[in-house]
């Protein structure tokens, strides 16, 4: 077949794929509420092309509140086989990704979304309510051994190839599923023809896995929580799930035609609430999180922790006297006493450190402050306020607060830095922390912008410390995103590689 024969029967995967919520329409049959269009589809298709149809699309369609899906195609032309060339069988593509229910005719979809019982609920237990522009959200928390969990999973789950690049299912038939708890966000609105009455509408959903601690961290923050493994009498009833444990988001989504509202950010922080106050987690961390999830998570994280006077309470030693030629010092900020907020937090150690140095370089008088500034374009600081001339105190203090940074990015990239000359260190050094510190100021900016307007009000490392100069440097940088800045993405906490396993 020729090229151009070949393009005339393929469509692009992400074009020809609409997604919809409908609900029960007053006349009978379904209306849609939402339609949107994925943004991955390369696990699915190669090239994220279709083949062998025209005007083709693939209409899957969810019931709003259970989330029954249905598969249905439309094209005005399929491609009549020729030798071993045939159109692609979508519905044997989406049979992997979809449960059977699917895949039943559209007058069963219809009847099952007509007659969803009114007083339907989402599975598991409703942990929190908030309401943004005058809209309530609902957060229903289940653990997936639970059957009703298990479906709703099961029927969700396609959501991760399109839109988490590199996420891939979870296994719903583990024999440890019940280590997985669900989050499933819902929105309550009234229904159309029934003011009166409200109905769900799912918004998106969150997967957290629990690791048993073999080593308990110290100091122990509580004494129920001082036995290790191999101290606990196995002849005795107890509860694994009183275990300390580290706590992982693993997939996380709010579905498109809620994004940008603020929604995620909210539901991050109930996550996170829900797990400061569940005791057995030791420490809350995020499995691979994208540049996206990173941004909403750093905003919320430095929102949080700048409610605690603990935190707000460290700073710059800027008494501290460093030899240009000597080693980092070990305290240029109050290390014990962070330690110790961090782990009242939970957060994991690098994000803690990263957030911290961004809440210190805030404090940072504006002279020396790093404002919105391409490092590489060479542009003026973006509304930086022209400033006087730092003092040597001002610069003194801009100094320490490199070396906290640069102390950091060294330790988590040592490795690679050792495969590098003194020279070239100590420039990848520099220009990898002034990348960093680009990227906390863009932050520094977004949490100006959205704290100051108001939006909250609608909510209800090891011990080892290197003898790094600042004169030493890491390979990689990359000025937007942060993973990058810092050089390799390392692990944000080392844990058995138990969980990942493709149904
Ligand atoms: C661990 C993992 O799973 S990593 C993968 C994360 N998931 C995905 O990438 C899947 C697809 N994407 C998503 O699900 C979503 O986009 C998420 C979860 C990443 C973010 O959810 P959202 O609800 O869009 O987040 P939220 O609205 O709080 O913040 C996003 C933006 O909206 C802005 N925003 C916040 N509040 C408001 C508001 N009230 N009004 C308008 N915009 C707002 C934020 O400032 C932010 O701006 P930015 O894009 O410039 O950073």
């Amino acid at each position: 077949m020729s090229e151009h024969e070949n393009d005339a029967w393929s469509a692009p995967s992400n074009e020809a794929i609409v997604l919809s919520l409908v609900a029960p329409a007053a006349a009978g049959g379904v209306k849609p509420i939402a339609s949107f269009k994925p943004k991955y589809t390369y696990t699915i298709f190669n090239d994220e092309q279709i083949f062998g149809y025209q005007d083709l699309r693939v209409n899957i369609q969810f019931n709003a509140s259970d989330m029954r899906p249905h598969f249905g195609l439309n094209y005005s032309k399929k491609f009549k086989p020729t030798g071993d060339t045939e159109a692609t069988d979508l519905k044997e593509v989406f049979s992997e990704y979809l449960p059977e229910v699917a895949f039943q005719k559209q007058k069963e979809f219809t009847a099952a979304v007509e007659h969803t019982r009114t007083d339907w609920t989402p599975p598991g237990k409703l942990t929190s309510t908030f309401r943004k522009e005058d809209v309530t959200y609902e957060v229903w928390k289940g653990n997936l051994a639970d059957p009703a969990v298990k479906q709703l999973v099961n029927r969700i789950q396609v959501f991760v190839p399109l839109y988490i690049e590199g996420g891939t299912y979870i296994d719903v038939d583990e024999p440890e599923s019940d280590r997985w708890t669900i989050f499933f966000l819902y929105q309550k609105r009234p229904v159309a023809h029934e003011p009166e009455r409200l109905s769900y509408v799912f918004v998106g959903y969150s997967t957290v896995y629990r690791f048993f601690l073999f080593h308990i961290p110290t100091p122990l923050a509580s004494p129920s929580r001082n036995k290790s493994v191999d101290q606990l009498d196995f002849t005795e009833e107890f509860d694994l799930s009183s275990l300390p444990c580290r706590t992982r988001i693993s997939q996380f989504i709010v579905l498109p035609p809620f994004q940008q509202k603020g929604i995620g950010s909210t539901f991050y922080s109930i996550l996170f609430q829900e797990y400061l106050n569940h005791a057995p987690t030791v420490e809350i961390t995020v499995e691979d999180p994208n540049e996206a999830f990173d941004d909403m998570r750093d905003l919320t994280d430095l929102q949080f922790l700048r409610r605690l006077p603990e935190f707000n309470a460290l700073h710059i030693d800027t008494s501290l006297k460093i030899d240009k030629h000597g080693i980092v010092p070990r305290n240029i900020f109050d290390k014990a006493a962070a330690e110790v907020v961090r782990r009242t937090a939970k957060i994991a150690p690098r994000q803690f450190y990263r957030v911290l140095e961004m809440h210190l370089m805030s404090r940072l008088p504006e002279s020396v402050r790093p404002g919105i500034v391409d490092p590489e374009a060479g542009e003026a600081p973006k509304g930086k306020a022209v400033t006087a001339k730092p003092t040597k105190e001002q610069e003194y203090e801009y100094r320490l607060w490199q070396l906290i940074a640069k102390k950091r990015v060294y330790r988590h990239n040592k490795e690679l830095l050792g495969q590098l000359e003194m020279p070239e260190r100590i420039a990848k050094l520099t220009e990898t922390v002034e990348n960093v510190a680009f990227d906390y100021a863009r932050l520094l900016d977004k949490a100006e912008r959205r704290f100051d307007d108001g939006e909250e009000e609608e909510e209800e490392e090891d011990d080892e410390e290197d003898e790094a100069s600042d004169v030493e440097a890491v390979r990689t940088g990359n000025k937007n995103g942060k993973r990058k800045a810092d050089g390799v993405a390392e692990a944000e906490d080392e844990e058995p590689a138990i969980k990942r396993r493709k149904a």
